[in-house]
């Protein structure tokens, strides 16, 4: 028998390890109440994929996720994947923000070795609690070959998905993350099914490296819709941020009287990009209802507003200059 794997878990809260009062609260109970190594200990087949060990990185909500959250994961990742005992990762985490955290381990973690990000749509505690399944497979997929140079990745519902497609599409149900492309594969039974690759630049082959970044620049969200005002623009621009995501409706379109506001603050320095908050994932291609080339504003492309934060924020670690800016927001 070949020898087992060696999987960390890095447990950051969410419900995964959540906890309610009832088998019937399975939307009504505290998130990040339970300790990592109690999940652990509540899978006894892990024993069969993988030597495990965890650790208690944070203990929150997902939502609370700051900037330094993703610093101190991102670098913890980054070390531990370096040591020859260690062949996969797993990261247990809020569903709320799973696909930011899973889409900036993608783009800043220089490894082969499996990220999976893993999380539950309910507590352990409810009737159905799909935590565990997910949990083995995370598991399974982090330990197996296959899963090498693939990315970070989020495996919920028997689903294994991109971290940087995935998304959250709705806020009950267990198949909850849907990526706008389709997922990567499947896990069935204990073993991993493949059947396509992220065609963008990630991990190995991406610019970015986690140990030589030890701030995250401000980049915040607006979101448009009918009746939209400046006001959070202007506050977000007074506050210090360094871009702000335009969250618009269909092709990331800017309301006429928003216009001179954001031509306004590109001129003081702010990158202005323009993504869509359609529910089924955007395509926002320049020069697309708005000059963006005369405007020297830029476009996300097909990420969704908090993606294309994510993205902005390590990009701007790098460069400020607009036109490498959309190179990024084109590769990654
Ligand atoms: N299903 C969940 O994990 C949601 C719980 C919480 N809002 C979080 O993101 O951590």
């Amino acid at each position: 028998e070949a020898a087992k794997p060696n999987v960390v878990i890095l447990a950051t809260g969410g419900t995964i390890a959540g906890a309610g009062a009832d088998a019937m609260n399975s939307a009504t109970y505290q998130a990040a109440k339970v300790p990592v190594d109690k999940l652990i200990a509540g899978l006894p087949q892990l024993e069969k994929i993988a030597t495990v060990r965890g650790e208690q990185v944070f203990q929150i909500a997902s939502e609370s996720f700051r900037n330094d959250n993703l610093l101190a994961l991102g670098k913890r990742v980054a070390a531990l994947v370096k040591q020859n005992d260690v062949d996969g990762i797993v990261i247990t985490h809020g569903t709320d923000t799973a696909e930011e955290t899973a889409y900036f381990l993608n783009l800043v973690v220089k490894t082969e070795k499996p990220i999976v990000v893993v999380a539950s749509m309910r507590p352990g505690t409810a009737i159905s609690a799909d935590g565990a399944l997910n949990l083995l497979n995370a598991i399974t997929v982090a330990g197996s070959k296959d899963a090498r140079g693939k990315g970070a990745l989020v495996v919920m519902n028997d689903t294994i998905n991109s971290g940087r497609d995935v998304s959250k599409m709705i806020n009950i149900r267990p198949d909850a993350f849907q990526s706008p492309w389709g997922p990567l594969g499947l896990v069935v039974e204990g073993k991993s099914y493949w059947f396509r690759k992220l065609d963008k630049r990630h991990t190995t082959t991406s610019e970015f490296d986690i140990e030589k970044i030890d701030a995250l620049p401000l980049v915040e969200i607006a979101y448009a819709a009918g009746n939209v005002n400046d006001t959070a623009y202007r506050a977000f621009a007074k506050t210090g941020a360094k871009a702000i995501i335009h969250a618009g409706p269909g092709n990331g379109s800017v309301a006429g009287t928003l216009v001179p506001t954001l031509q306004e603050l590109r001129g003081k320095g702010l990158h202005i990009i323009r993504s869509s908050h359609v529910n089924a994932g955007g395509f926002v291609l320049r020069n697309a209802e708005q000059p963006d080339d005369k405007y020297d504003w830029l476009v996300a492309h097909d990420l969704n507003p908090q993606k294309a934060r994510i993205l902005a924020t390590v990009a701007l670690t790098a460069t400020n200059d607009t036109k490498e800016l959309q190179r990024i927001f084109m590769e990654y």
